[in-house]
């Protein structure tokens, strides 16, 4: 089957066109499969289609040609102007509405409301009371007052338990003492801190009575809410220019014995009252909710930074003609060459994938908070937390190999800015490092997996939850053939293997007299191994089982072809487990490798359809050469005409340097 996709055709690049034309598939119905419901996919279209008739968002000069101090500017005046037709663009309060809103039109490199939505709020809703809510949540929905999340210092950032900043308790004044003892003690990091928040949530040491009770968050005013000068103990600025990202003002902050009063430590969860006694909270960690939330958005986020990577990529492979196959009359489409297939598509089969567990783990974050804040149920909290440590690490690691994979496909053109293929590379290489070092995070899975063998090992298999229950399979003989439930099946025996294997490996250390602690640390490396395999593996199961609920047939069989792409390049991918413990032999790795050259074929006739199923518009792509229109080459040279060094034909630094130099060298 063959038609048309709704977009329009005409006045694109011929060869764009007919790739549209030859997709099995509508992208419409996909772009519902990829956004979790039909609703959600036609408001992104309607919220694109009112962006485009707003003038003062459109034509902006490219991010490319400006400095940060512009980039900052241009990202408020779009707030601006935002603000203005909020209520006209989006439902009041629709998280994902305001989302869609913000990547599209201010983009990837940040802007002072990034912490505000992602973080600040969230905070509040999670860890203030219903009273502290009534006062401060209202305000910052209303975009009143502008927040960021401030818990990382100069000095600390994966060990929370060292967090150096300290609120002390004063019960005569009923206040809390904020104060920054060290240098390293400084806030260091946090988003939109350094010139645009006038508020923060502040991770300090909570310290009674010479005691201290760990890190705990407290709202904190820094500026004045009129001159948006800093308050009196109050230390704050810009940390510089970063890899990327620098439409943001990330931040330092120090407090001089800084007053606030006590109903600024968030009390939803813990209290202290005006005499000094602690109530603690229902769960140790329920103060760190808020990492959880950024956490179980990131396969999501990841996945869409990915998608726009490969948009680019797979239109420009499209567009982009070099070399002959067997008509030796036309060159071919880059896209046809197998090594460019297997170049990309597997990234392709990674972002749906990595899409159907943001949408999960989002959903289980929305159900944990409901739980924990209305029925004070605590019990979804360590699952969640070894998922989604696991999952941000694995998902950031392979974003980044996709996307730079992607650049490479791009040859020359995607070492350019007018691909941006590498600001998207170095925002979405941030995550590696954000919401928890990958390395500190794997090892926090790492934890859930050790405990759950030890389960096995010590016969209470029954206490595992449904997620390691595959730690008790016991081995078997499979045949590959049968379909997607064999891939799971060899992939949970490498899984376990490599988790037992690594157990062993601690205890073995610790009963030669290490410490827990240095034995752990001397089995490092193979228990990071065991998480990312435990995490790949519910990457591949989540993946088959959205596929398999999907109802429109011509969407489900494109989706399968890339479903059986990602078993197939997966397993390849971790073959060596497989064939070192004897669970895959020499013919079914040749198996698989047939199978995966012969899914790049199948997906080939898709693969711009797939991508732009997507429906990103190229104001959020902000590529010169992945506009939907494909016509590159006008668009490169237009984008090169602007460029400001092109605005003179001779510029200062050859009339006050080269053209002596060369008058000189003549002498
Ligand atoms: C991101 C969304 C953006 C969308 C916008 C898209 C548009 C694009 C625009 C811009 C894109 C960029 C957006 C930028 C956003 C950037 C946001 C970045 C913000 C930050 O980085 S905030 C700072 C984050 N910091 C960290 O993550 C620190 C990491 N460290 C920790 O979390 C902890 O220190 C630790 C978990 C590693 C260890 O904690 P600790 O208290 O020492 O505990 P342990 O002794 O290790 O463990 C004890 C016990 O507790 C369990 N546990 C730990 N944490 C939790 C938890 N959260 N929940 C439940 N249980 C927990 C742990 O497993 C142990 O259990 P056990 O004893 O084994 O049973
Ligand atoms: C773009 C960006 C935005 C950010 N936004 C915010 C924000 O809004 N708010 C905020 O509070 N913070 C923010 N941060 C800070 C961020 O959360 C921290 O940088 C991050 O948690 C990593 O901590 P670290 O810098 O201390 O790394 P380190 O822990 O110093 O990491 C250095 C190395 O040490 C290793 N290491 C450390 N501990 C262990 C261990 N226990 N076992 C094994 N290896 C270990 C790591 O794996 C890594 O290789 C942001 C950072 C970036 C880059």
């Amino acid at each position: 089957m063959s038609f048309l996709n709704k977009e329009i055709c005409d006045g694109d690049n011929p060869d764009l066109t007919e790739e549209r034309r030859t997709a099995t598939f509508d992208t419409d119905r996909m772009a519902q499969v990829i956004y979790g419901s039909e609703k959600f996919a036609a408001r992104r279209r309607q919220i694109t289609k009112s962006i485009s008739r707003i003038p003062a968002l459109q034509d902006t000069k490219p991010l490319a040609f400006m400095t940060r101090e512009e980039k900052i500017t241009e990202a408020c005046r779009e707030l601006d102007v935002l603000s203005d037709h909020w209520e006209q663009l989006i439902y009041v309060n629709d998280e994902e509405e305001a989302l869609h809103l913000h990547r599209e039109v201010i983009g990837m490199e940040g802007h002072p409301f990034a912490l505000h939505e992602t973080m600040f709020i969230p905070t509040l809703v999670s860890q203030a009371s219903d009273e502290q809510q009534e006062k401060w949540l209202g305000r910052a929905r209303k975009r009143e007052i502008i927040g960021c999340y401030a818990q990382t210092e100069l000095g600390h950032g994966s060990n929370l338990r060292k967090l150096e900043t300290t609120a002390t308790y004063s019960p005569s004044t009923q206040e809390f003492i904020l104060h920054t003892p060290t240098i390293t003690a400084l806030k260091w990091w946090p988003g939109a801190l350094g010139k645009s928040s006038n508020y923060a949530i502040v991770m300090a040491d909570l310290v009674i009575k010479n005691k201290s009770y760990g890190p705990h968050p407290f709202i904190v005013q820094l500026r004045d809410e009129k001159t948006h000068q800093p308050l009196p103990g109050i230390t704050v600025g810009d940390i510089g220019p970063k890899m990327a990202f620098n439409g943001a003002d990330n931040g330092f902050l120090g407090f001089d014995h800084f007053r606030i009063p006590r109903g600024n430590l968030l009390m939803r969860h813990n209290r202290v009252e005006p005499d000094g006694s602690y109530l603690k909270p229902p769960h140790a960690k329920i103060g760190y909710s808020s990492m959880v939330k950024v956490r179980s958005r990131m396969a999501m986020d990841q996945g869409l930074f990915m998608a726009q990577a490969l948009v680019i990529a797979v239109r420009y492979s499209a567009v982009r003609r070099q070399g002959f196959l067997e008509d030796k009359s036309q060159e071919v489409k880059v896209l046809d060459y197998q090594t460019q297939q297997h170049r990309l598509f597997p990234s392709i089969a990674r972002v749906y994938a990595f899409i159907f567990c943001g949408l999960e783990t989002i959903q289980l974050y929305e159900k944990l908070i409901l739980d924990v804040n209305k029925n004070g149920d605590t019990s979804g909290m360590a699952d969640l937390h070894s998922l989604t440590s696991g999952l941000k690490s694995v998902v950031t690691h392979f974003t980044g190999q996709g996307i730079e994979q992607a650049r490479m496909a791009c040859g020359g053109h995607g070492y350019s800015m007018a691909s941006y293929i590498s600001e998207i590379y170095g925002v979405a290489v941030a995550g590696c490092t954000y919401e928890g070092e990958n390395m500190v995070m794997l090892l926090q899975c790492a934890r859930a997996l050790v405990k759950a063998v030890e389960l096995v090992e010590e016969g209470h298999p029954e206490k595992l939850s449904p997620m390691m229950a595959y730690l008790t399979k016991p081995s078997v003989t499979v045949d590959l053939t049968v379909g997607p439930e064999a891939y799971v099946k060899i992939f949970q025996l490498i899984a376990k293997k490599q988790a037992f294997k690594a157990t062993e490996q601690l205890h073995k250390f610790m009963v030669a007299g290490d410490s827990r602690d240095v034995a752990w640390n001397k089995s490092a490396v193979e228990l990071t191994k065991a998480s990312r395999l435990h995490t790949r593996l519910y990457i591949l199961k989540t993946f088959i089982r959205r596929v398999e609920s999907i109802t429109d047939i011509s969407v489900k069989a494109a989706l399968t072809d890339l479903l059986n792409l990602h078993l197939n390049y997966e397993l390849l991918d971790v073959a060596s487990y497989a064939l070192a413990d004897g669970i895959m032999s020499s013919t079914q790795m040749d198996f698989i490798k047939n199978q995966l050259y012969s899914s790049l074929e199948k997906i080939r006739p898709n693969a711009v359809s797939l991508m732009d199923s997507f429906q990103f518009s190229d104001l959020q792509l902000r590529s010169v050469l992945g506009r939907r229109d494909g016509h590159v080459y006008q668009n490169l040279f237009e984008w090169a005409k602007s460029s400001p060094l092109n605005q003179s034909e001779v510029l200062p630094s050859v009339t006050q340097y080269l053209k002596p130099m060369m008058e000189k060298s003549k002498l």
